[in-house]
């Protein structure tokens, strides 16, 4: 197989690392967008581990590599990087009054990822449920701005933890959109699917789900979820000893469907189809669904929490129109330029978005 070199920032230290990739797993395109207020832009080798090859000469020990890589103990940093990368991409709360003054004069649209963002993350992805004082506030935040949550669950599941009519769903990692079912100011009419681009996909993603469960039912804590256009293989409560046998049976699976491919969020594997669309294309779906598209007096702000979401970040920073927002308690490679540590702190940024806009009427 052809290799191809790739020169990328190495965010901690700043220098430049060179990474040899085979062109299977480097689906993204490397770009150096402008930079954003308060960001930087941190494109690394953990970006290029997001797509897992599935075929070709990819080692399980490579997944494994990737699986660990989310794991909480690898994030462990010196209070020193802390410090910098806090510097880096400083808190949305601090900087609010920073980041409303970008906004003045354009219109402010909200996207939101669900997991770890709107819901703490928890073992049972059955489990995992939003607040009522989260929900009452996203409410309030859809009165004031068009809002759509973007997730990588399937649309229903995720409507079914929201409730909330009014705003738009992204889910299947945006594979599957939807606009409002009941009155919002942003659109009136009845509801519609807007986009499904993987449609076809459908009976595949049925077939190697049920392929999935077979298969990875001996080991102990693996959970296989089907959201529809997408297959999420947890391993969150998967014993560390046994990741690589459950690499190895989800890879058995895969490499029979080279119209898949595996990408990871946090303790999970997902696997979704190759065609080119994701958390990114979704939002600039929506702004142009919003009338948006080539607008340059809109602001939108995206809030998310995971791998999957970077697409929508640099998306973001590519068309030098508002900012991403990372939720980490710990460094990561971003190219998001705010952070914040948690739901709650997600929530309290969201409530003074309510109220400063309430203010300015
Ligand atoms: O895009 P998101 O809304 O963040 O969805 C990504 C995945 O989220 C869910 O899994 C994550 O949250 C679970 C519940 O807290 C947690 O148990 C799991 O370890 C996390 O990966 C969801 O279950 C997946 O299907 C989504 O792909």
């Amino acid at each position: 197989m052809t290799k191809q070199k790739v020169v990328v920032a190495e965010a901690k230290s700043g220098m430049d690392t060179t990474v040899v990739v085979p062109p299977a797993l480097f689906t993204a395109e490397v770009k150096k967008p402008p930079l954003m207020p308060g960001g930087y832009i941190t494109v690394s080798k953990k970006k290029l581990l997001q797509n897992i090859e599935i075929n070709g000469g990819a080692r399980i020990n490579s997944w494994v590599e990737s699986m660990r890589a989310s794991s909480p103990t690898s994030h462990r940093k010196s209070t020193q990087d802390q410090t910098t990368w806090m510097d880096r991409h400083p808190s949305a709360l601090k900087m609010f009054d920073e980041i409303t003054n970008a906004s003045k004069g354009k219109q402010i649209v909200m996207f939101l990822d669900y997991d770890g963002t709107l819901s703490p993350i928890v073992d049972d992805p059955d489990r995992a449920y939003m607040s009522d004082a989260m929900r009452a506030t996203v409410r309030k935040l859809a009165g004031c701005f068009p809002t759509a949550i973007v997730s990588g669950r399937c649309r229903d599941k995720v409507y079914n933890f929201v409730k909330l009519a009014e705003l738009y769903y992204a889910g299947s990692h945006g594979m599957d959109i939807r606009g409002p079912s009941k009155g919002s100011k942003y659109k009136k009419s009845a509801p519609s699917v807007l986009c499904q681009p993987a449609s076809e996909y459908l009976p595949m993603i049925d077939e190697v789900y049920g392929l999935l469960m077979e298969k990875t039912k001996s080991t102990p804590g693996a959970k296989v979820e089907n959201n529809k256009f997408c297959v999420s293989v947890h391993f969150r409560c998967v014993e560390e000893k046994k990741w690589s046998e459950l690499a190895a049976q989800v890879r058995s699976v895969l490499k029979d469907y080279p119209k898949l491919r595996l990408t990871q969020g946090r303790k999970v594997l997902e696997i979704r189809p190759t065609i080119k669309w994701d958390k990114g294309k979704a939002l600039e779906f929506l702004l142009e669904s919003l009338g948006y598209a080539n607008c340059t007096d809109v602001f939108p702000i995206y809030i998310g929490d995971d791998r999957t979401d970077e697409d929508a970040f640099m998306v973001l920073r590519e068309r030098g129109q508002g900012f991403g927002i990372l939720v980490s308690k710990f460094p990561k490679d971003t190219s998001a330029s705010y952070s914040l540590q948690e739901p709650s702190e997600v929530m309290d940024f969201l409530q003074l978005l309510v109220d400063w806009k309430r203010c300015s009427w």
